[in-house]
């Protein structure tokens, strides 16, 4: 196969990881833009982490949530766990790489906040470490993850939700995250302008 055909390939992929995916998935995303809303009207806000790919996700969602999405509209508190290099490497140095989200949480973390946890595996232990630390602060989660939702999956309580991509290749379950932190963003937006 020649490289024009491989990428003819992860486009069809790509197209049919999302058909296969959108129904699962329409219902539960409009309940974490609800929830999301909810917390970010309520003087909350949403903390967020991945490792990898996915912390450029928890970045990428931050961003347009502090900055904006594709309509002017004042900043949300949206925080990336992923960014601040100093605390990062503090934890991971005198603690444990598996605290390096958790920490963060306990410290910034309110009840009413909520945390997005991004892994495509579902398994990361600094992310389930976050999970763990976001119940501890009374804060709901919304976690993005793959496969077959890993232990993330079991770890959510009943007020949590769950956007797992029914795909076994992490670029493609990536590829669906994005999609669902735009299709939040975009929720989010339209909840404020009272649209939907
Ligand atoms: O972007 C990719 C692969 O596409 C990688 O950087 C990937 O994010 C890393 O291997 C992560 O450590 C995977 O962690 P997780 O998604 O299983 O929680
Ligand atoms: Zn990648």
């Amino acid at each position: 196969m020649n490289l024009s055909d491989r990428v003819f390939d992860h486009f069809a992929e790509s197209i049919k990881a999302k058909q296969d995916n959108q129904e699962l998935l329409a219902e539960a995303t409009a309940a974490a833009i609800e929830l999301m809303f909810a917390a970010l009207v309520n003087d909350g806000k949403v903390l967020a982490c991945g490792n990898g790919g996915s912390a450029a996700d928890a970045q990428h969602f931050a961003a347009e949530l502090v900055g904006r999405f594709e309509m002017e509209r004042m900043g949300l508190a949206g925080i990336a766990l992923t960014t601040d290099t100093s605390a990062l490497t503090a934890i991971a140095n005198d603690y444990d790489f598996n605290r390096v989200f958790s920490k963060q949480v306990e410290a910034l973390g309110r009840s009413g906040d909520v945390l997005l946890a991004i892994s495509t595996s579902g398994n990361s232990a600094n992310i389930i470490a976050a999970i763990e630390a976001a119940h501890e602060r009374d804060m709901r989660v919304v976690a993005l993850t793959g496969k077959d939702g890993g232990k993330i999956a079991h770890l959510l309580q009943d007020q949590d939700i769950l956007l797992n991509v029914a795909h076994q290749r992490t670029a493609r379950i990536q590829e669906i995250h994005i999609l669902l932190i735009h299709a939040i963003c975009d929720g989010i937006d339209q909840l404020l302008m009272g649209n939907v």
